[in-house]
């Protein structure tokens, strides 16, 4: 078993002919929180759907856990989890949510697992558990949609812009969150992030890219 979880080999990424990622290599080892920056459109986003096996390269490999990832189980697969800038919330309360993906895997204790949850994220389980879905604030939603998916003890997080509609102090329950879980849970995170002091306190490494490739 390699310590590397992701490797990367001359991966392109196309829309209507138009390359916008070029990645010739690119790992990224076990439990390291790796940041991605830069400039609006220079293609993070795409490499977070990529890693998140949401969308396949126009070209390239991508070994993941040592396997290529066409040969990957679908249990593998749902190991990686991907928390995008505009958070998905069922129509249900918050203890609802969070509890939801811990039901589906017939977890034990739950409601445990939802209060440690809810705390990691900054959110008082005994205000917030109760309150729809509707019933929260832009960041708040945000932190219940981490929240569910820290429950789940990923191996994979990957973390689009957490923090952008939340306050410095939220801010800062997410750098305690993220690295957290990978004390843990040994959870390997990549968190793309336009606050760039923010990113690199809690990143071990940030890579920066500049359309569609990456910068040294
Ligand atoms: N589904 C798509 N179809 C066509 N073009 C796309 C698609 N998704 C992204 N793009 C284009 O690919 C480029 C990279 O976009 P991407 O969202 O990866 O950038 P980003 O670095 O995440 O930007 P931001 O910081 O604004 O979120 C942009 O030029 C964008 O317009």
């Amino acid at each position: 078993m390699s310590d590397i979880l992701y490797k990367l080999s001359n991966i392109t990424q196309s829309y209507s002919g138009k390359i916008v990622l070029e990645l010739d290599s690119f790992t990224i080892p076990k439990g390291a929180i790796i940041g991605l920056a830069g400039h609006n459109g220079s293609g993070k986003s795409t490499l977070m759907r990529i890693l998140a096996f949401l969308e396949s390269p126009s070209s390239g490999e991508i070994i993941f856990d040592d396997k290529k990832i066409e040969t990957l189980e679908t249990s593998l697969r749902r190991e990686v989890t991907l928390l995008t800038q505009e958070p998905y919330l069922l129509k249900r309360t918050v203890a609802g949510n969070v509890a939801y993906g811990l039901e589906l895997r017939g977890a034990k204790n739950i409601d445990n697992k939802v209060r440690e949850s809810l705390n990691l994220v900054g959110l008082e389980p005994d205000s917030f558990m109760p309150r729809q879905w509707f019933e929260l604030s832009g960041g708040e939603a945000q932190r219940v949609a981490l929240a569910a998916r820290l429950a789940l003890n990923p191996k994979v997080l990957l973390l689009d812009e957490p923090t952008a509609s939340l306050d410095r102090e939220s801010t800062l329950l997410i750098h305690d969150a993220a690295v957290k879980v990978r004390e843990k849970c040994g959870t390997t995170l990549v968190i793309v992030s336009h606050d760039y002091l923010w990113l690199d306190d809690v990143s071990d490494t940030i890579f920066t890219f500049a359309q569609g490739h990456l910068e040294y």
